[in-house]
């Protein structure tokens, strides 16, 4: 008969979990760096992100995690439309500034961009954008969770990846 193995040293469990267990935790989960941008009438903005995942290719979708209290929030979500541009290695300087208390010109004057087909900017060395129509928002905690539907793929380059991991940048070569 199949018995449940037992192990000489008790499982390690932090309980209850408080925001700063959560962060810790959280620091471990390696991440690409992006910046979200968004332009219309609610105007122009952007910030950097690591809460970005791929949800389904049929229709091709992303989700972005972002905070209410950002100073982005409202012109992303009224704007309704949003390009996730992928970062490689040399724009860690970048990622400061879109990831800081920056003023929206300085963030947009620091790099290249031309627009989408959504009209939202793309950043012209990005490793990929995802130019994307915000089809769903819900609210978790802080945060809104924005379903977007890709409406264009722009650029692509094999320069090596930015990635965040225990709070600190690094890199990735293909
Ligand atoms: N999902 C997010 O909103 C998010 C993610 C990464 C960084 N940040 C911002 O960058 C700052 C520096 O981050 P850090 O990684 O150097 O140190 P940190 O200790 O603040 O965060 C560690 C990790 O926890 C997660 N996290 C941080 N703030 C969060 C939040 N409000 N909601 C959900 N998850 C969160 C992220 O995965 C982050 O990498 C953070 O304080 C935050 O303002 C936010
Ligand atoms: C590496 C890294 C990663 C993230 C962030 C920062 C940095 C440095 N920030 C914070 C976000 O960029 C920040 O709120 C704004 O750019 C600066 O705040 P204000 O726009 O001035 O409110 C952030 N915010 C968010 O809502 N979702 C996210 O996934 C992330 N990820």
């Amino acid at each position: 008969m199949n018995s449940i193995p037992s192990f000489a040293e008790p499982l390690d469990v932090i309980s209850p979990i408080t925001r700063e267990a959560f962060r810790d935790a959280m620091a471990k989960m390696v991440a690409a760096v992006n910046i979200i941008t968004t332009d219309g009438p609610a105007g122009r903005a952007g910030f950097a992100a690591t809460a970005v995942c791929s949800v389904t290719d049929s229709p091709a979708t992303l989700l972005i995690c972002l905070n209410r209290s950002a100073s982005v929030f409202d012109a992303v979500t009224q704007n309704g439309i949003v390009c996730v541009n992928v970062l490689s290695s040399s724009h860690e300087a970048l990622s400061g500034v879109f990831g800081g208390k920056t003023p929206v010109d300085e963030r947009f004057a620091a790099a290249e961009w031309r627009s989408g087909i959504t009209g939202a900017p793309v950043l012209s060395d990005a490793l990929v954008s995802f130019d994307c129509r915000i089809s769903e928002q819900c609210d978790i905690g802080t945060h809104r969770v924005l379903y977007c539907t890709v409406e264009g793929i722009h650029g692509g380059n094999d320069a090596e990846a930015l990635v965040y991991y225990r709070r600190a940048y690094g890199r990735i070569a293909s």
